[in-house]
């Protein structure tokens, strides 16, 4: 069979161009200007979202920023730009790896007029979230082929929608957590970026988020419910790391409301404080790169909070980056497109 020259698109949510309000606005707009992500009736999010969520959450955010920004710049950009490298050089000669990023830059439109001027006979869409949500890999999809379904020749096109369960972003994952000696803290917390329960629901349509048993097993509704997902990546790294049941606790982060999915991260760590536990590991499996819901709201928000409420230390797992184990997964998940 002949070779195709193959694309490889990485895609992430985005991050603001600087740590300034006027960058952050403009990155907020468009996030939260997503249907997907604030689904409410339309001219309700324009006026919530354009006059009183990003006025006010602007400045606030801009303060996290400038705590997370770096020499090099936000970190979800540096290691998207380290992993795009590293992972072209394991590819066949002439094939190519763009980033893009789903809001600001690097831009959706500049990595696609790359793609179709490189003349690519077939493009692996990856959105770097390991389990599905609409408003991360189903905007990014989304936004993929509003842009390329207009397109004269439209190439072959493979999209891995996620990979919570491959037994090499596990091991990747298992092994940075293994570097902070799990055995050494009283309790482990993984947690994930949080939802609305009306997300979830939509994810299972006729069955409600109050009823259903998504943290118990992959439930019969299937893998596409984020829930369920973040509770099997949970069991998988835990059955990896040799964790017994008791030893780790799921729970869910950087919520906008108090309809988003619980247990809460800040609500459990609380507790955990309360009931004596002195020493907390937290690792994020939501994320595949260090950025502000890791560095800024686990590493300094929520270990001040912890110790502030009687812990001792908390320690935050530093995300797959551009670990060897991490491009070694992304090499097999996007070589088995190419045969
Ligand atoms: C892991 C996947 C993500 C899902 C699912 C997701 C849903 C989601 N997010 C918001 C609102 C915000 N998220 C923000 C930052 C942010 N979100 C993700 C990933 C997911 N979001 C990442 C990787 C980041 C960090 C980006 C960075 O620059 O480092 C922000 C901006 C920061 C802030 O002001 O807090 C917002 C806002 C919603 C509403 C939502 C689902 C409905
Ligand atoms: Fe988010
Ligand atoms: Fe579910």
């Amino acid at each position: 069979m002949a070779v195709k020259k193959t694309a490889v698109l990485l895609m992430n949510v985005g991050t603001p161009d600087e740590p300034k309000v006027s960058s952050v606005r403009r990155y907020l707009f468009q996030f939260l200007n997503d249907q997907r992500v604030i689904d409410i009736p339309w001219l309700l999010q324009k006026i919530l979202v354009n006059l009183i969520i990003v006025p006010f959450r602007a400045p606030k955010s801009t303060k996290l920023y400038q705590q997370l920004w770096t020499k090099e710049g936000s970190p979800l950009v540096v290691f998207a730009n380290s992993v795009q490298e590293k992972l072209e050089e394991r590819l066949p000669k002439g094939d190519k790896v763009f980033v893009a990023m789903r809001y600001g830059n690097p831009s959706l439109k500049v990595a696609l007029k790359q793609i179709k001027e490189g003349g690519f006979e077939r493009i692996i869409l990856l959105p770097l979230f390991p389990q599905y949500a609409s408003s991360s890999t189903g905007t990014a999809v989304e936004a993929f082929w509003s842009a390329v379904r207009k397109w004269n020749v439209i190439p072959d096109v493979q999209v891995i929608s996620q990979f919570y369960d491959r037994p090499d972003f596990i091991k990747a994952f298992a092994e940075r957590i293994r570097e902070q000696k799990p055995e050494e803290y009283d309790h482990v917390i993984f947690s994930y970026h949080g939802l609305p329960l009306r997300h979830l629901d939509k994810s299972h349509p006729g069955i409600s988020n109050t009823t259903c048993t998504c943290h118990e097993g992959m439930p019969a509704h299937g893998t596409f419910c984020y829930k369920a997902a973040c509770y099997a990546t949970s069991r998988k790294l835990a059955d990896e790391l040799g964790l017994k049941p008791g030893d780790y606790t799921v729970s869910f982060q950087s919520r906008l409301s108090d309809k988003w999915i619980k247990p809460f991260t800040d609500k459990l760590l609380e507790e955990q404080a309360k009931q004596g536990v002195k020493k907390l590991l937290v690792a994020a499996p939501s994320f595949v790169a260090d950025c502000l819901e890791t560095r800024v709201e686990i590493g300094i928000d929520y270990k001040r909070f912890f110790t502030g409420n009687g812990g001792e230390t908390l320690t935050m797992v530093e995300s797959l980056n551009d670990h060897p184990l991490w491009i070694d997964a992304l090499e097999a998940m996007v070589k088995e497109k190419m045969n």
